[in-house]
């Protein structure tokens, strides 16, 4: 799991708000699966242009991330969805589908569009074997975790929570050899960083790259 606050500066979040509050919503049932069905209570963009337009703006910003690239080695982005929770609404515990419009999902991200002042409930609560993790995120910042979870979206009790959710199909799809990679890049970009031997950093690098054709698929 891996939180990500700055996808976006300021300006490009108030304009991302903007965008999405002004699209026309429809019943989020349209994309759950059958049991996750019975559990989801929200809204979300209804398909067209103009939510192509914003989901396209996700995405760019999304690639660009250094971070978000790491962790999540993306090959696609399975599915994208503006949803909007109001009072009463929320989404039951639930497993995200493991294929979407015929990819697989590997990870799970909210960004989050609403600051949490500006309404009340509405937790992202992720289930673990030990523990449950709850996210209430500020506006901007993007939670990433494994699509194998059960989670679910708490009550929103009052105000409207708007967030970003999508599933990406990584590269790498094993947990263990994202860690590792994802590690990988972090000694790496410390060594070109510094004064860096530069023997050693092509030796990492193609470590790095020699995992990845081993991994990637
Ligand atoms: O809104 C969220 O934070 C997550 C929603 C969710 O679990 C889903 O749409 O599958
Ligand atoms: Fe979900």
């Amino acid at each position: 799991m891996i939180l990500i606050e700055d996808i976006f500066d300021r300006h490009g979040l108030a304009a991302l708000r903007e965008a999405a509050a002004a699209l026309p919503f429809e019943d989020g049932a349209a994309s759950a699966g059958r049991l996750a069905r019975q559990v989801k209570r929200n809204a979300q963009a209804g398909p067209g242009p103009a939510r192509d337009a914003v989901v396209a703006q996700v995405e760019a910003a999304l690639l660009r991330h250094p971070v978000f690239a790491a962790a999540a080695r993306p090959k696609a982005f399975a599915r994208i969805l503006i949803s909007r929770y109001g009072p009463g609404q929320a989404y039951g515990a639930h497993v995200d589908d493991a294929l979407m419009q015929g990819a697989r999902t590997d990870l799970s991200f909210t960004l989050a569009l609403t600051p949490p002042e500006d309404y009340e409930g509405g937790a992202l609560v992720i289930q673990d074997r030990v523990e449950s993790r709850g996210f209430r995120l500020n506006a901007g910042e993007l939670v990433l975790y494994p699509s194998d979870t059960l989670h679910e979206v708490q009550p929103v009790t009052t105000g409207e929570r708007m967030a970003i959710v999508g599933w990406v199909t990584s590269w790498i799809r094993s947990p263990q050899h994202r860690d590792i990679l994802f590690d990988l890049d972090t000694a790496i970009a410390a060594e070109e960083a510094g004064a860096g031997d530069r023997e050693q950093l092509s030796r990492l690098a193609r470590t790095r790259s020699n995992l990845l054709r081993l991994w990637a698929e």
